[in-house]
């Protein structure tokens, strides 16, 4: 945190923020969004059937109640059941460079991708994808990268009901689509936290949902 930043990682925040932006305007793959609140994105097709179905697999050897790995979440918060894919796959790291190639980012402020299934019932509560620098975690979390600046996210399989993502400040859902690749900043142009950005997986009621997520940081990840 540099000593001009109103909150942590502002300037830094502010800056990843426009890199991604400029990059974002230039592609006409990209579908924006339109909403007064959040820079949200949309790609169709960013994923291949094929390459859908193998993250699925991977997905169901990795995960664990997401619970456990979150301290920062109270249990029935978020349900589902996730874990980070094997970064040194190659398989997983040449989809981890198309997103991070995408966005325009440096490889080495995005964390592992994280793998995420839904079963019905299970659901991921509102809330915001960025640390809050009030709690105790954020301490481990600042030198671990600092603050989340985007999102990328990516629907693996056709949800036969349920699953939506509800941006619940916008008003918007999103129904799962394999293959969609989802993208938003989780700050506002000046580099504060935009409360705006706060969404919820909805509660699976038929079928499964498998979703990859990769969180951007503002500085190296580790
Ligand atoms: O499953 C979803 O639709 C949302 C997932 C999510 O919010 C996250 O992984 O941070
Ligand atoms: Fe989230």
């Amino acid at each position: 945190m540099s000593d001009t930043d109103l909150v942590p990682d502002q300037q830094a925040l502010a800056r990843v923020g426009a890199t991604v932006r400029e990059r974002l305007a230039g592609d006409p793959g990209i579908y924006k969004v339109e909403n007064p609140l959040a820079e949200l994105f949309a790609v169709g097709d960013f994923l291949s059937p094929t390459e859908c179905e193998k993250l699925c697999t991977m997905i169901d050897e990795v995960a664990r109640p997401s619970s456990l790995h979150e301290l920062d979440y109270a249990s029935g918060f978020r349900t589902s059941y996730s874990g980070d894919l094997d970064p040194y796959d190659s398989f997983v790291k040449s989809i981890s460079r198309r997103i991070d190639d995408l966005l325009g980012l440096d490889p080495a402020i995005g964390e592992a991708i994280q793998g995420q299934r839904y079963l019905p019932g299970q659901q991921f509560q509102p809330h915001n994808d960025w640390f809050y620098t009030s709690e105790k975690y954020w301490q481990l979390e600042e030198a671990r990268g600092g603050q989340r600046s985007w999102t990328a996210m990516a629907y693996l399989n056709d949800v036969a009901e349920g699953g939506e993502t509800h941006f619940t400040e916008i008003g918007i859902k999103i129904r799962p689509k394999p293959g969609v690749l989802l993208l938003w900043n989780n700050a506002l142009p000046d580099g504060r936290p935009n409360e705006g950005t706060m969404h919820a997986g909805t509660p699976v009621v038929k079928g499964a949902k498998y979703v990859i997520t990769k969180w951007y940081r503002t500085r190296q990840w580790r």
